[in-house]
């Protein structure tokens, strides 16, 4: 079987006139608010973000509605490397987040131009624009902030059904040129055997470790029903890493699937030797077709979650203040879908 092939990373670089545009934007915005997640913020971000360039809008429309390409990178915004501050060593430490606010405002209007952007009480706190930075300690792990180990490809939350439609990484530093990795279902060719096989339900899939991390789980339990939806989501987390459902890898269209993949954290139950074959098969031909993207300050990629995965290379950290540094957003399409799990209809933390 040959999937579609139409290009599958888009590259999209801003002229000095649409950088122009959005810097007026963007001064205008940051003079009304003082974060980029606060609820007043992401309730008008769609709005606001009608206001990026017309030719911006419509290639992401065009990604959205007629799953064009799995990637865009959105380059050219230029970013003052000194204005920022130094990176972070941990997540949760970035001393004045006013320093990235134009950035982060930068990341989540051009993320609201393909949906709604959410965060996961069980990772980074509940923060809905992540911090992607290395920190001690974490080098050999699977986690964003690990370094020294290459961050296997996988599809984002791959485990989870609320998982986002996509994800959008914006790049505030990276001295180093480290590379992002990418590769689209779209270039994937699998026999029609095989392609059945990753239809079944016959993977487990376990959560990642960014959602087990023992600091998420030191903070008090607050009170009330958000007490209730937190204690209840640690026990999914829990569940879903002690007897994970079975789940089909591909869905969908048979000649266009979807795609939900985290080999490190995936197995297969039982005797079935044609699903782990089937699985190897997919996880080689993906291998072939990694492909780098480096992000450059200012640059933003935007991922199909459903059409792509994604990783990172390997490299040593400084922990100077000039390590490499992400910022990182989830975006659902329909925010409806996990109401059962948020406190209120706009509320942006799924637990
Ligand atoms: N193979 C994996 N899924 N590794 C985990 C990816 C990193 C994770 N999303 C984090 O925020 O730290
Ligand atoms: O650092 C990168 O380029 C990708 C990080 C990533 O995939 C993640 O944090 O889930
Ligand atoms: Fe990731």
């Amino acid at each position: 079987m040959h999937l579609t092939t139409a290009d599958t990373l888009a590259r999209f670089a801003l002229t000095r006139r649409e950088v122009d545009e959005i810097e007026g934007l963007l001064s205008r915005l940051m003079s009304r608010h003082d974060r980029a997640d606060n609820p007043g913020f992401l309730a008008a971000a769609a709005l606001h973000a009608q206001e990026l360039p017309l030719r911006l809008r419509s290639t992401l429309g065009a990604m959205r509605t007629r799953e064009t390409n799995a990637a865009c990178v959105v380059s050219g915004l230029p970013v003052n490397d000194a204005a920022i501050g130094p990176t972070p060593r941990h997540w949760a430490r970035q001393p004045d987040r006013g320093s990235t606010l134009r950035e982060e405002l930068w990341l989540v209007l051009v993320a609201s131009l393909l949906g709604e952007i959410f965060g996961w009480a069980t990772q980074q706190n509940g923060a809905v624009v992540h911090d992607i930075s290395p920190s001690p300690g974490h080098e050999h792990t699977q986690l964003g902030s690990g370094s020294s180990e290459t961050l296997a490809w996988h599809t984002e939350e791959a485990f989870h059904p609320l998982r986002c439609d996509y994800l959008a990484l914006l790049g505030l530093r990276n001295h180093d040129l480290i590379p992002t990795t990418f590769a689209s279902i779209g270039d994937v060719t699998l026999d029609s055997e095989v392609r059945d096989v990753l239809f079944q339900p016959r993977f487990r899939i376990r959560p990642d470790d960014s959602h087990l991390a023992a600091e998420d789980r030191t903070a008090e339990i607050p009170p009330g029903r958000e007490g209730t939806l937190l204690l209840a989501a640690r026990d999914r987390v829990d569940q879903m890493n002690s007897s994970p459902q079975r789940v089909a890898v591909l869905s969908g269209d048979p000649v266009a699937p979807y795609l939900a993949i985290d080999p490190y954290y995936m197995d297969v139950p039982g005797d079935d030797p044609p699903a782990r074959a089937a699985l190897d098969a997919i996880c080689r031909a993906i291998d072939r077709r990694l492909r780098e993207i480096v992000l450059r300050p200012g640059d933003i990629v935007l991922i199909d979650n459903f059409r792509a995965v994604h990783g990172r290379a390997s490299f040593r950290a400084r922990y100077d203040g000039t390590d490499r540094w992400f910022k990182r957003v989830n975006i659902t399409r329909d925010l409806r879908k996990s109401r059962a799990h948020r406190l209120a209809c706009d509320s942006r933390v799924v637990y």
